[in-house]
């Protein structure tokens, strides 16, 4: 790969750079990246880093545009993107800053399980997920909804999913907003984006997202590893899915409004991906209603995944998912545009703040954060990759004093599909996945080779950057045991 960014990166310490405001004129905030130098050389890769210089030209940013240690190209924002909108001067909303895939996400449950109890098992286990859970491009699930109810769920969230009997007030508790964002609006929500969305509760998608048993395979907090009811070799299930269909749609409507609204609200972008509009206009409003009605039906999709996951369990351990201890840790969205306060330069401010490819990161005792977790921050879950690592970590203060609360999202991608695809070998891969004793399963080659673990960074060089700036802490690592792709 050769190096193909090659703008400036100023030094500021061992973990953050700055692209200085004056490397284009009509950057409005300068823009900072975290990264080590071995991370550094992966960003200068593709053209991420002058995304971030980009998004710094968007009306009523503050502070900085962040860039994070997974960042990598993404449409108009890149991947890792983190950028903060005054409302109250003319801040924007941008469907780029947010993604696709609205209100991606993860989330993380916990067993009583050990990998002892699991290995015996394990072909089964994953075989029994790969079938339960639908998965792959357009794929439809068994979960039947109706009509009336496609639009309950964009308002209800997880709720919807719960008052049905697929989860308990305990998972809602544990899943940020609880599972349903306030001001989503089914009726901004096309007839396409619904006909995109129908009978996808409870799917997986393609590609990237996933289904993994994994064990908890090294602790750094034990503080926070006992509040969180976690010990050593424990097993975990992480669940990676978003908004399916419906969300994508959703994004694609939003970005043909957004594009005439450059014009309308004369604002200059250098490129067009970057496409937004005032908060506070009839299009800012329109989009955040859609946004929100997407990102339930997203936190709603990852509430039936996990009941299905449960049901998985409880046939092939013979048991009930209560008895067996399968508590929801956390869920938490990586695609999303939220209205939060924030201090900046001491002010209480009222912001616009996109994580795109970005986590949540709240710190000990802010509000939002569920009372059971009050005291260590909030739970911030990290994928990897399927053959390497994954990790849980909390939020800081300094998340809150520096990005908005906000952290990286995974290991972010280092090879196209496309690079990935003409590289790997597919036997030669599950080969190599088996003699780690990772069991695979997934709906075809192609999407084994392009997310194989060499197609991403290094989870452990992502996760040491945000744990070594202070803008997550390390809780615990986890290793994967059995593994079903989209
Ligand atoms: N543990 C696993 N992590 C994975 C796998 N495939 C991808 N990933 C990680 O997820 C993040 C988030 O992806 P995004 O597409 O939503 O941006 C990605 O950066 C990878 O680090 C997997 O199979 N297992
Ligand atoms: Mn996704
Ligand atoms: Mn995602």
């Amino acid at each position: 790969m050769s190096q193909i960014w090659d703008g400036p990166l100023e030094k500021i310490d061992d973990y953050r750079w700055r692209i200085p405001r004056t490397y284009k004129a009509g950057m409005r905030v300068d823009g900072i990246i975290y990264a080590d130098e071995k991370l550094l050389k992966d960003i200068r890769h593709d053209k991420a880093a002058e995304q971030v210089a980009n998004v710094s030209f968007l009306p009523g940013i503050v502070k900085a545009s962040f860039g994070m240690p997974d960042i990598h190209w993404g449409y108009g924002f890149a991947i890792g993107g983190v950028a903060a909108m005054d409302i109250e001067k003319g801040g924007v909303v941008s469907p780029g800053g947010v993604g696709y895939d609205i209100n991606c996400g993860v989330r993380l449950v916990r067993t009583d399980l050990f990998e002892k109890d699991v290995r015996p098992h394990l072909k089964e286990l994953v075989a029994g997920l790969f079938h339960a859970v639908p998965s792959g491009v357009g794929s439809e699930g068994d979960i039947r909804v109706t009509a009336r109810e496609e639009k309950e769920i964009l308002v209800k969230g997880a709720g919807w999913a719960v008052a049905k009997g697929y989860g308990t007030e305990d998972d809602l508790e544990a899943t940020e907003e609880r599972g349903a964002m306030a001001g989503a609006d089914p009726e901004k929500v096309s007839d396409r984006a619904y006909a995109r969305g129908k009978q996808q509760s409870g799917t997986l998608g393609s590609g990237n997202h996933f289904l993994e048993v994994q064990a908890i395979d090294q602790l750094y907090d034990r503080d926070a590893a006992d509040a969180l009811g976690l010990v050593e070799g424990q097993v975990m299930v992480m669940i990676h899915s978003g908004s399916r269909g419906l969300g994508y749609q959703v994004c694609d409507d939003s970005l043909k409004t957004m594009n005439t609204c450059l014009e309308k609200y004369h604002i200059h972008v250098p490129d067009r991906q970057l496409a937004c509009a005032p908060v506070e206009s009839p299009e800012g409003k329109d989009y955040l209603a859609a946004m929100r009605a997407a990102a339930n039906y997203a936190w709603n999709n990852r509430q039936c995944l996990m009941h299905l996951a449960r049901q998985v369990f409880e046939k092939v351990f013979v048991s009930s998912w209560q008895k067996l201890g399968m508590r929801l840790v956390y869920d938490v969205a990586h695609n999303i545009a939220k209205i939060e306060t924030h201090r900046v330069k001491g002010e209480e401010r009222t912001l616009c703040v996109h994580r795109k490819g970005a986590t949540r990161a709240f710190g000990p005792g802010h509000p939002a954060v569920p009372e059971r977790y009050k005291r260590i921050g909030q739970p911030v879950i990290i994928p990897g990759d399927m053959g390497r690592n994954s990790y849980l970590l909390v939020g800081t203060q300094a998340a809150m004093d520096e990005t908005f609360g906000s952290t990286c999202h995974g290991a972010g991608r280092l090879r196209s599909r496309h690079e990935a695809k003409r590289v790997v070998d597919f036997h030669a891969l599950m080969k190599e996945l088996e003699a780690k004793g990772i069991v695979v399963m997934a709906s075809g080659h192609g999407t084994v080779v392009e997310e194989a673990p060499s197609a991403y960074k290094d989870v452990n060089d992502v996760v040491g950057v945000v744990h070594n700036a202070g803008i997550a802490r390390r809780v615990c690592r986890m290793r994967p045991l059995g593994v079903v792709k989209g």
